[in-house]
């Protein structure tokens, strides 16, 4: 392998602080180990080398890649670490020098951590969340775990996290279960994963002895994946290093996707260099892994981000010709069915494919129709559409309505009525809802009537009316005629089932996420057009099916998040529409570092390709596409500017002497500075005027004028209306639909 310059440039640097920005697929592993090589024959002590990784695997592929590297060389080994490993050795020594007191040997494993946190959830959430806290069990064991782990990585405040996280009021009580986990834990003597960096970089961090103990023992760190730094790992990294060892710190910032665990861009931004004095700054903007193509959207796309490093990520000469494609889809489910059948047909591997959404609710329609088309795809177990909560109970929803309810026993239509009146919730305490549902499933019809008749002790008037309109409700499902998506729809409109999901949800994501669900079957029933009984025999073909099915060969799906390090041949990305990407229904007020994240999301999605990119877009209003803003065309799919990185990413030819190139397509500053590094002057044909924004609506824009208030910026908005903060500091509220009268684009 003949190694780049910039290779070298790092592999042979000085001795002194380094912060090196390296894009997806440049090859930072194998420049760290020649980087390490360099060293140890420079005659460094492997002893004072220290490198830290992201976690086992990286580490464990690390240590291999540098034997590799070295060789048959008799040189000893600097020891490869990740941070936890690190802080637990660390824990383990103070424990022994007195510094800190004994615990168990054993750390807590997530089944102790789960088992204990929601022993406190039942202790300490109010009553009136309790039943729907049983319904969905994992979500709020994980939702806790995972709080009390970011109070630990971020250093935070349990209120400041509370708020971060963006959890529901109601929820409040977790601020006290993290005390309580805390008491429980020390009580036991036993820790978490978290409290291996946790505990001793606090004890650290406590008291000078210790810090005069780890600190200026090492002369050289190197650490990988460093955009995904969070503050406690920042602070243990400057403890261990003190003044005298030269750190190198490699990362992306463009791909911190891990803000969910405390990562922020800032600390390879800023941070470093702010704490470490006057480091080297290097870079690796060669790409290993795809085409010029691809390159040159994934450029576009993140040179709208302010907060970055501005390095243009460019196709090694050795990569293959990535090819993108951008499909205009109005059913993408359809489209990646049909796709995976032509791929597979004409000898394509579909482990080589992966079709990467941003919100798990988007996989439903997907799974459905691979199901129904029968082809393998692999899917995380738990997220299965078919056995999800929202289709068991759309599906008991359609049993009633086909007549099914009468021929079950009595035990399982009691199941189905306790599973109705659950979603949404009948707001009655869980032993009379139980007790209902037993009463209407000893009769084998007219449970609407049965409903209305019954007299309930001690009701509440809102648990009156909820129960009035269900009876009413069961009287019009019963033997309700027209399509099973017709039907489902009327459930949910006249049951006020998405407000009953977001009155009890624990995140406004959450709650999101189940609603897209529900949204999702729906139009999969639509799809089917068929009545409730054919329905619901398709579903159990379906459901049967899903269960012989190995979920280990097919095409994957996945979230973007869930993509860190990983590479496909081919690459599918569904749902470009403005309702998820960005998505932003957070009310999250900075909705520039919003807007960021998202597009860093994209971004690692895009760039995990290495031979065919697929982009489904849904038509423009001109295309026949909806005229609802959130179902527009992503507002990211303008900013790539697809047509000019296609027609850009076809001609440019390896060349040693300059060279120029006509395009059709205005070329951007991006496509300019592109070509330059290739050696090559872009012109246009005919001179266009590059405006990116023309079609885009005033809210998509950043920078706008009013004819009457001046000149704004827009700060967030919602279904109908978008915020403006004006240059005098007002912010005011727009409606959408008037915005072209007022607005132009500064
Ligand atoms: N100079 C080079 N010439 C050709 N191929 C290279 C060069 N440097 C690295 N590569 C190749 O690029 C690919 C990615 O390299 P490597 O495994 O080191 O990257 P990584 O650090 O794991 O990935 P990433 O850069 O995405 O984080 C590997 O297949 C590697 O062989």
């Amino acid at each position: 392998m003949q190694l780049t310059n910039e290779q070298e440039a790092i592999i042979q640097a000085g001795f002194e602080h380094c912060v090196i920005t390296a894009v997806a697929g440049s090859g930072k592993t194998t420049t760290l180990a020649h980087r390490i090589k360099y060293l140890l024959d420079e005659g460094h002590d492997p002893q004072r080398l220290l490198i830290l990784m992201f976690n086992r695997s990286a580490r464990e592929d690390f240590t291999k890649k540098l034997s590799r590297v070295i060789g048959s060389q008799s040189l000893r080994l600097p020891e490869v670490r990740t941070y936890h490993s690190m802080g637990y050795r660390l824990y383990r020594r103070f424990i022994n020098e007195g510094y800190l007191t004994p615990i168990q040997p054993d750390v807590l494993q997530e089944h102790e951590i789960h088992y204990q946190v929601w022993r406190l959830i039942t202790q300490l959430a109010p009553q009136s969340l309790q039943d729907e806290i049983k319904r969905s069990k994992k979500e709020h064991v994980e939702t806790a775990s995972n709080f009390i782990d970011l109070v630990k990585s971020t250093l935070s405040s349990p209120e400041m996290v509370f708020e971060e996280l963006e959890i529901a009021e109601k929820y409040r009580y977790l601020l006290e279960l993290f005390d309580r986990f805390e008491q429980w834990r020390k009580q036991e003597r036993r820790i978490t994963y978290a409290d291996m960096l946790y505990e001793p970089v606090m004890a650290i961090h406590q008291n000078p002895a210790l810090q005069k103990l780890v600190s200026n023992k090492m002369d050289i760190i190197l650490v990988d994946e460093y955009q995904d730094t969070n503050e406690i790992q920042h602070l243990l990294l400057k403890y261990i290093a003190g003044t005298r060892a030269r750190v190198t710190v490699v990362g992306d910032p463009d791909q911190t996707i891990y803000e969910f665990r405390g990562a922020r861009p800032e600390f390879i931004l800023n941070r470093f260099a702010e704490e470490f004095e006057s480091p080297n700054e290097l870079t690796l903007s060669y790409t290993f892994r795809y085409g010029h193509k691809v390159a040159l959207l994934a450029n576009h796309l993140i040179s709208f981000n302010k907060g970055r490093k501005d390095v243009i990520c460019h196709a090694h000469p050795s990569t293959p010709d990535t090819t993108i494609k951008q499909h205009i889809s109005k059913d993408d489910a359809r489209f990646i069915a049909d796709f995976a059948k032509n791929f597979a047909e004409e000898g394509g591997n579909l482990n080589d494919v992966a079709v990467l959404f941003r919100v798990w609710s988007q996989s439903v329609q997907i799974e459905l129709q691979l199901l129904e088309q029968q082809v393998p795809y692999k899917i995380d177990r738990a997220r299965g559409a078919l056995f999800t909560r929202e289709v068991q109970t759309l599906s008991a929803i359609l049993e009633l309505a086909a007549g099914r309810f009468s021929t079950l026993p009595a035990s399982a239509r009691q199941q189905r009525f306790e599973q109705i009146l659950r979603f949404p919730h009948i707001g009655l305490k869980e032993f009379q809802l139980r007790q209902l549902c037993q009463v209407l499933a000893e009769q084998p019809t007219g449970w609407g009537t049965l409903l209305e008749q019954m007299k309930l002790p001690d009701l509440k008037k809102i648990q009156s009316i909820k129960i009035e309109r269900t009876a009413k409700l069961f009287r019009r499902l019963e033997g309700k005629q027209g399509t099973a998506a017709n039907i489902a729809r009327f459930y949910v409109q006249e049951s006020d089932l998405y407000e009953g999901i977001r009155s009890l949800a624990m995140t406004h994501e959450s709650a999101e996420e189940r609603i897209g669900t529900v949204k999702g079957v729906i139009r999969y029933l639509h799809s089917l057009n068929l009545p409730p009984e054919e329905t619901l025999v398709h579903l159990d073909e379906l459901r049967a099916r899903a269960g012989k099915q190995n979920n280990e060969a097919g095409l994957l799906l996945s979230t973007m998040h869930r993509t860190k390090g990983l590479e496909w041949p081919t690459v599918i990305i569904p749902g470009m529409m403005d309702k998820f990407l960005p998505y932003t229904l957070r009310t999250n007020n900075d909705m520039q570092s919003l807007m960021e994240s998202e597009r860093r999301l994209l971004y690692v999605a895009m760039t995990r390709t290495i031979h065919q990119l697929h982009l489904l877009v849904p038509p423009t209003m001109e295309q026949g596409g909806s005229a609802t803003s959130e179902l527009m065309p992503s507002r990211f799919v303008k900013e790539m500017r697809f047509d000019l990185c296609d027609e850009l990413g076809e001609q440019l030819q390896p060349t040693d002497h300059p060279s120029e190139l006509t395009l059709i397509h205005a070329p951007t500053k991006i496509a300019h500075r592109y070509a330059e590094l290739k050696n090559t002057v872009l012109t246009q044909l005919e001179r266009q005027k590059i405006n990116l924004s023309d079609e885009s609506p005033t809210w998509h824009q950043d920078a706008i004028s009013h004819a009457i208030f001046g000149d704004g910026n827009v700060i967030g908005e919602d279904d109908r209306s978008f915020k403006v903060r004006f240059e005098d500091g007002k912010e005011m509220d727009f409606s959408k639909k008037s915005a072209h009268l007022y607005f132009s684009k500064r």
